[in-house]
């Protein structure tokens, strides 16, 4: 049996000084630390100083970081570049770390020879393993001339030096759509450090994207289990190590960006196969999710009265009083909406937020308990004597998510109001909640999501919306019982048009829209109109008879369909409570989206309505 696997974080992925660093990334529970030069060279310590400050917070250091440009150089050069490694090795024997990583030269120097390569990459090892040191070369994917961890494998294997290994990352083996398989068949032993990092898929400069947009795993689009199962074939027992360059990580809390790091680790380990021996740490399953229990909205003297006539007119009846606080409980079928005036978060005067998700699990200790190992923050406690207990966890925006029973004892804390149901607009439950997240959380929030519900990520899209750049992320749960959008405005600076851009809102599903529409238009609720234009694109678009696009225009329902048939109807109504808004959705032939290119429509048609209300 060995040892479960280390967990380790590059210095480059936290903001501050290295004193700032050491201290999130002990606080997050890692193992070790990869030392990047710079952090040392602007840190007030000797480096045996550094050495003793980690070994005082349970840190080791994996790994010294980075040397380059060494390999396949001039002969003039190669003695220059070995003065400079005995230097390092100096450093590194003070600092106690054993491992140094040499990246593939990007020198126009540099020599396209692997046999020269593997000749100087050899005396450098000679050097090393003099110190009791060891070199683990890494091919960077923009590498003057070795970019593939398979060339950078033959000069290893050329080199057959014991002291040179290698040094993978996933970033440059899969930034490169390289299939990981082939790493399985590397010599064990020879794999010294393993670097992680995932990123979206963009189309752009290597480079740049590697030094801008890196991700902790789970949170973009690279396929790490996999990657990480073909390196510990080979027999690798060093640490899973974060090496993540990310602008938005680079100055955001480094005690919260430490959180999100261990929690990506934690979530990637768990999704591992069984390899080997290795004693693989296993999450609590995550419970299936049974429904959208309730959603909370805080609202106050001016958004309250909004949201209940937009409740009102959707068909909801007032069907529950809280028995100790200003809390009302509106139902309609399976929707259940709590609007909450006492003041539990702040907020801009008059406006609505959505403050809590109530989600019901087959067995909601498991799903806290997964929480807990995931690092989810447990939200305070406000239940009075004799309330039901209402277990919270605290998502990346401060939104409450309750984790409920399916038999909704929750329920019992609400007193019957008496109000005779309304006779309802055929709206059964939930479909989706759309979060709008801050910019700097947004990555952090589709992992926190995914992992902490077991949710999985169906899609990232954007689009250019009226007032900037929108990214959405869609989740859902296997099931598709409980669906979440997350979305996020790139770049957002300012306050221009924020309640149009940035609302959260419920969307309620019903199986026959139009019928849902006709009752609605009945009883008088105020829904969004949309534009002719839309609809004569729409027709053009998807070649829809002229009685169809007649009934959708009608009714405001916009329309998307998917490559295999599926479609969507939906409809909204205005901004609510300066915030807010409610969406109607009928899902057809397995539809499993959210109608983002409908978006930008919505956006507009809501500001056109706030700007001026009174006409169409
Ligand atoms: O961007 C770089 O220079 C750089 C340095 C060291 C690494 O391990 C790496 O993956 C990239
Ligand atoms: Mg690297």
């Amino acid at each position: 049996m060995t040892a479960p696997l280390r967990r380790s974080i590059a210095t480059v992925c936290l903001s501050g000084t290295l004193d700032d660093k050491l201290t999130a990334a002990a606080a997050a529970g890692f193992d070790g630390i990869e030392l990047f030069e710079n952090d040392l060279v602007v840190a007030p310590w000797s480096p045996s100083e550094i050495r003793t400050r980690c070994a005082g917070l349970g840190l080791s250091i994996d790994l010294y970081q980075p040397f380059r440009d060494f390999e396949a150089v001039p002969a003039d050069r190669l003695r220059a570049n070995l003065a400079r490694a005995e230097r390092k090795f100096a450093v590194m024997a003070e600092l106690g770390t054993s491992t140094v990583l040499v990246c593939s030269s990007v020198s126009p120097e540099a020599i396209d020879d692997d046999d020269l390569a593997a000749e100087q990459l050899s005396l450098l090892a000679d050097r090393a393993a003099a110190h009791g040191m060891r070199i683990a070369y890494e091919a960077l994917a923009w590498g003057r001339h070795v970019s593939t961890w398979d060339r950078s494998w033959r000069i290893v294997e050329r080199a057959g030096h014991p002291a040179l290994g290698l040094c993978l990352d996933s970033f440059h083996v899969l930034s490169r759509d390289a299939d990981p398989a082939g790493i399985a068949g590397i010599t064990p032993g020879k794999v010294f450090f393993l670097q992680l990092a995932d990123a979206p898929k963009l189309h752009m400069d290597v480079l740049q994207w590697s030094r801008h947009h890196r991700l902790f795993p789970g949170q973009g689009a690279f396929d790490l289990p996999r990657f990480v199962g073909s390196v510990l074939t080979t027999g690798y027992d060093g640490p899973l190590s974060l090496e993540v360059f990310n602008d938005v990580f680079r100055q955001s809390d480094p005690a919260r960006t430490a959180v999100d790091a261990m929690r990506s680790l934690t979530a990637l380990e768990d999704r591992l196969d069984p390899v080997r021996e290795v004693p693989l740490r296993r999450l609590p399953a995550a419970p299936a999710l049974t429904r959208h229990a309730f959603t909370e909205f805080t609202v106050d003297g001016n958004s309250g009265p909004e949201l209940r006539e937009a409740l009102r007119g959707l068909g909801f009846t007032h069907t529950g009083q809280h028995r100790t606080k200003p809390v009302e409980l509106w139902e309609q079928q399976a929707c259940r909406i709590v609007l909450n005036s006492a003041v539990t978060r702040a907020q801009a005067p008059g406006a609505a937020a959505i403050s809590a998700l109530a989600i019901s699990s087959s067995d909601p200790l498991s799903s806290l308990r997964r929480a807990a190992a995931l690092l989810a923050p447990a939200s305070p406690n406000v239940r009075e004597p004799g309330e039901t207990e209402l277990a919270a966890i605290t998502a990346p925006d401060g939104t409450s998510i309750f984790v409920t029973r399916p038999d909704d004892a929750w329920r019992s804390d609400f007193l019957p109001t008496g109000e005779t149901p309304a006779p309802g607009a055929g709206l059964t439950g939930v479909d989706h909640l759309g979060l709008a997240q801050p910019f700097d959380h947004f990555d952090e929030a589709g992992l926190f999501y995914q992992s902490v519900l077991g949710l999985d990520h169906l899609a990232t899209e954007e689009y250019a919306a009226p007032f900037g750049l929108t990214r959405s992320r869609a989740l859902a749960d296997p099931g598709r019982t409980v669906r979440l959008a997350l979305t996020v405005s790139l770049l957002r600076r300012g306050d221009w048009a924020p309640a149009v851009a940035d609302p959260q809102h419920v969307a309620f599903a019903t199986t026959d829209l139009v019928a849902s529409a006709e009752a609605l238009t009945r009883s008088g609720a105020i829904l969004l109109p949309v534009p002719d234009n839309y609809y004569a694109d729409l027709a053009a678009r998807f070649g829809l008879s002229d009685g169809t696009v007649t009934a959708l225009h009608r009714h405001g329902i916009l329309y998307d369909r998917d490559e295999d048939g599926g479609e969507l109807l939906h409809l909204y109504t205005p901004v609510l409570g300066g915030r807010v808004f409610f969406e109607l959705v009928e899902r057809r032939h397995g539809y499993d989206r959210f109608g983002e290119p409908n978006a930008p429509v919505r956006m507009a048609a809501q500001r056109h309505r706030r700007l001026h209300p009174a006409t169409p």
